[in-house]
């Protein structure tokens, strides 16, 4: 069952929930009528129907923010005038922030205060939703291992790890489309979403867990459902009072208990790395793994070591918010180039120039025209309509005196960030190479011109400009937008995804020209703060000529 599949019973569910707090509403007034004596409920009959009303209407809105989430930020943003906004969810009230000041506040606040491990949690039900893990509010130094491993281990390691997923993604992506339907014309055509999604897990499974398992397809299946299957159940979760939690989601977890296959895969697969330390240690000649798992290993601390559960837990947590985040922004990239055909060519050029063994060796982060075009996409089109979630522990003051309470959100708005007129110019329109240096795009220039395809050299057309100077940046880069996150809580995995997004968008514009099948039919639903690309959005399939024909050459191939 995917996501878009399971709407159905989310929306009753959440119907359900609306009309629970329907009767709610109307029951508080019915009884403030009757409780007292004639006059008394005269009174309340006439003060408290309007205030039942008010009340209702507010629940209302509380609930439609579970299916039009971003379009409610944005609105709120626009009537805000940059100042902080708040916008109310059924479980309680997000007070957004659109200002760089007010991100740096948040940042220093202490963990105890405003935590970001606490807000996560809400939204997972980890306890319940992946086999009883219960991360503290507050990470400290505990963290450090994964952070380590993200920051350094895996960024370190790009330079090998990289060819290696290409060429399992290159025979992935070609086994998959070839095995698309073939229209009239003969060409292919089906969903491009679950492709994506698949070779997203695929490349982090290599990452994290080794290649025999990302190699393994039924686990791959599994680890994918269990995405989905966490979405469903944390929200089912959500819906219901705390004390019946436990027995639903005892229920639940039994039901969809995709979690449970993967955590116990792993679980066996760790004890085993584990045993394999310590033969190592005895002598034994044991390969040392390049992997998630074992970086982890290397940088548990000797005095407060990470045991098998733990090890598994936070891969499955990385896991659940990396492959979401990571498909669902690769899929938008991609709709935007079927929105823009001329940009593949120059794409197209842009790697042949550079060659795949350059990409390689820098870890991932050259291709300087896909990296402006894929945060240009990004910043358009945010998935994620709020960033820097966390959730007020304690009573949070900003220097401007806006307080926000215990037990609500405070987050930055990115959508209406991205399209501040006073930061970005032209802000609403899409300039691919808007962040490309000016360096590097004088260099495209020059073989650009060079290259023998006509329709390669578009970059002097107005789409294809540098609209304003000094705006240079990287797609990892932290301080202009708020893709990644804020300081120390900011995503530890983005140079990785960066590389691996590039990898994906890179083999697709290679190897094909994909259009969509129905340009104008909606493309997105929304799920709270999410946007999702519709499972069922088809493109056409046509191989690239210029590829089929030639053949991979040294610079081209996976
Ligand atoms: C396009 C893909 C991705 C996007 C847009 C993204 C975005 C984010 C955001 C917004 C945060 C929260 C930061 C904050 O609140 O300050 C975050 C946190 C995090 N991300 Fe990513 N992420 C992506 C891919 C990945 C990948 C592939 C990995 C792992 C390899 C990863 C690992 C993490 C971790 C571990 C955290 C938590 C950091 C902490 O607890 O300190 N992310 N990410």
């Amino acid at each position: 069952m995917s996501f878009s599949s399971a709407l159905p019973v989310l929306i009753w569910a959440v119907s359900f929930g609306g009309l629970v707090l329907v009767v709610w509403a109307l029951s508080e007034w019915a009884l403030g009528v009757w409780k007292d004596d004639i006059e008394t409920r005269r009174r309340a009959a006439l003060f408290s129907l309007p205030r039942a009303l008010r009340l209702l209407k507010s629940r209302l809105k509380a609930v439609a923010f579970v299916f039009q989430g971003p379009a409610i930020i944005q609105a709120a943003y626009q009537q805000s005038n940059g100042a902080p906004f708040s916008v109310k969810t059924p479980s309680n009230t997000i007070v957004l922030i659109s200002d760089w000041h007010r991100i740096k506040e948040i940042n220093a606040a202490p963990e105890g205060t405003l935590s970001l491990l606490a807000a996560a949690k809400d939204i997972l039900q980890p306890k319940h939703t992946m086999s009883g893990f219960d991360w503290n509010d507050t990470r400290g130094s505990d963290g450090a291992p994964l952070q380590m491993t993200l920051r350094s281990r895996l960024v370190g390691y790009l330079p090998i790890l990289l060819p290696e997923i290409r060429r399992d993604l290159a025979a992935f992506i070609d086994k998959r489309t070839g095995s698309l339907p073939r229209n009239k014309l003969g060409e292919m055509q089906g969903p491009i979403f679950p492709i994506i999604l698949e070779a997203v897990a695929r490349s982090n499974a290599r990452a994290f867990f080794g290649p025999e398992l990302s190699q393994n397809q039924e686990f791959l299946i599994v680890s994918i459902k269990t995405i989905e299957q966490t979405l469903i159940m944390a929200e089912i979760l959500r819906m219901v009072p705390g004390f019946l939690s436990p027995y639903l989601g005892q229920f639940l977890s039994n039901h969809l208990n995709a979690n449970k296959i993967m955590n116990a895969t792993l679980t066996e697969l760790v004890a085993q790395r584990f045993l394999d330390r310590d033969l190592r240690k005895r002598g034994q000649n044991i390969p040392e793994y390049n992997d998630c798992i074992q970086w982890i290993m290397d940088h548990c601390p000797k005095h407060k070591p990470w045991g098998v559960t733990r090890i598994v837990h936070e891969l499955i947590a990385v896991w659940f918010g990396s492959v979401h985040i990571a498909s669902t922004t690769a899929c938008a990239a991609v709709f935007d180039l079927c929105d823009h055909p001329d940009l593949v060519d120059i794409l197209r050029q842009e790697i042949e120039h550079t060659g795949w063994l350059e990409f390689d060796k820098s870890g991932g982060q050259i291709l300087p025209l896909m990296d402006s075009f894929m945060k240009e996409s990004a910043r358009l089109n945010p998935i994620e309509s709020v960033s820097t979630r966390r959730k007020v522990l304690r009573p949070f003051h900003f220097s401007d005196g806006t307080t926000v309470q215990p037990g609500d959100y405070i987050c930055s708005a990115p959508g209406g960030m991205n399209r501040d007129p006073a930061v970005w110019c032209e802000p609403d329109e899409f300039y691919p190479f808007r962040f490309v240096s000016p360096q590097a795009y004088k260099h495209a220039n020059t073989y650009m011109k060079d290259a023998p395809r006509a329709s390669a050299m578009p970059l002097s057309g107005d789409r294809y400009k540098i609209p304003e100077a000094g705006k240079a940046t990287l797609y990892t880069d932290i301080s202009d937008w708020q893709q990644w996150g804020t300081g120390k809580g900011s995503c530890t995995g983005r140079w990785y995804a960066s590389a691996a997004l590039k990898v994906i968008i890179g083999l697709l514009v290679m190897k094909y020209d994909i259009a969509l099948v129905d340009p104008a039919a909606e493309r997105y639903f929304s799920w709270r703060t999410f946007k999702y690309p519709y499972a069922s959005t088809h493109v056409t399939i046509r191989p690239n000529d210029k590829f089929s024909q030639k053949g991979p050459s040294d610079s081209d191939s996976p």
